[in-house]
């Protein structure tokens, strides 16, 4: 039986971002000039192989207002990590543009840091945790004192102020990640990427991560785009989730997520509401991976 996702829309609330009735806030919908940290418009990547193109991202456009959490999830290999490096300035789009504060992203902005999946390669083994932390702000030219005040509050924001003096490798894997945590925190971004960071450890590690994921979002009122292709954690951790058709991606749906602000790995996870929103999203991804594409992606060719 072929099904439309408006079948699958699940009831959700009124909210407040220019949103639809039904909770979904339209695909492509943009904000007012100013109103948005972070824009992607139209942005198209076509990496060029010795075997053919490969065209990775077909038509993306969305904003990030100042201040939220936004998950994005895809199916496996629906240009999750492609996106993510256009939106940092490491990869030249081939159309379209990506602008943080109205400024258009060439290369990588002052004012984002990412967190990516591998830590082992994101920490300098031969530099102690403190070090790692402090580089950023070096690198920035910060004056001593500035940073060490801030790599105190970083290490401390991440349980991790017992152990400054540790090189990474004596770390467990959700321990360096905190530390890579922690040194995107000290550089103060406005805009946080994080790409499937938690992949790698294990579940009861995992939790505890978005957990400090949502207190330190909370604590810095950063902008965060998490990227992830597990769909619980993307609706445990964000307060709007954008799916991603299989490639050439495109926006299938973006909805707002109405849980209580105060989420419990436990509490929040056993609620109706919860395995609703968690349904949702679920059927959207398996209808992104049978080759669904939303109505408004049908004229682009
Ligand atoms: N450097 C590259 N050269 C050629 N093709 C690439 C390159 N990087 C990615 N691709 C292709 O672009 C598409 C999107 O890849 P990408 O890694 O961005 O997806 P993803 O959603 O992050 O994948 P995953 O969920 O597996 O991490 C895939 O078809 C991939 O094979």
């Amino acid at each position: 039986m072929t099904t439309s996702p408006e079948e699958h829309t699940p009831v959700i609330n009124q909210g407040t971002m220019a949103d639809t009735p039904d909770g979904h806030i339209p695909v492509g919908h943009t904000l007012p000039e100013g109103e948005a940290l972070l824009s992607v418009r139209n942005l198209k990547k076509i990496y060029h192989t010795d075997g053919g193109d490969i065209e990775a991202v077909r038509n993306l456009t969305f904003d990030l207002p100042k201040g939220e959490l936004t998950c994005l999830v895809g199916p496996s290999g629906s240009g999750k990590t492609t996106l993510l490096k256009a939106i940092s300035g490491l990869l030249e789009p081939t159309a379209g543009e990506v602008k943080l504060a109205g400024n258009l992203v060439t290369g990588p902005p002052k004012n984002m840091a990412v967190v990516f999946q591998e830590y082992g390669r994101s920490l300098y083994p031969w530099m102690r945790v403190r070090e790692n932390v402090e580089l950023p702000l070096k690198v920035a030219g910060m004056d001593k004192a500035k940073r060490s005040q801030l790599v105190d509050d970083a290490l401390e924001a991440v349980g991790l102020d017992h152990v400054p003096r540790s090189y990474p490798w004596q770390l467990s894997g959700g321990m360096q990640q905190r530390v890579a945590i922690a040194r995107a925190v000290a550089y103060q971004p406005e805009v946080l990427l994080m790409d499937e960071p938690f992949a790698a450890v294990d579940a009861q590690t995992r939790a505890d991560l978005e957990d400090l994921v949502r207190r330190v979002w909370k604590q810095l009122g950063v902008t965060v785009l998490f990227v992830t292709h597990d769909i619980d954690e993307s609706v445990y951790l964000g307060s709007r989730v954008v799916i991603l058709s299989s490639s050439p991606t495109i926006v299938q749906q973006d909805i707002k997520i109405d849980l209580p602000d105060e989420r419990d790995q436990l509490e929040t996870r056993s609620s109706a509401r919860f395995a609703e929103l968690r349904h949702h999203v679920y059927e959207q991804i398996q209808l992104a991976k049978q080759g669904f594409r939303p109505d408004a992606a049908k004229a682009q060719v």
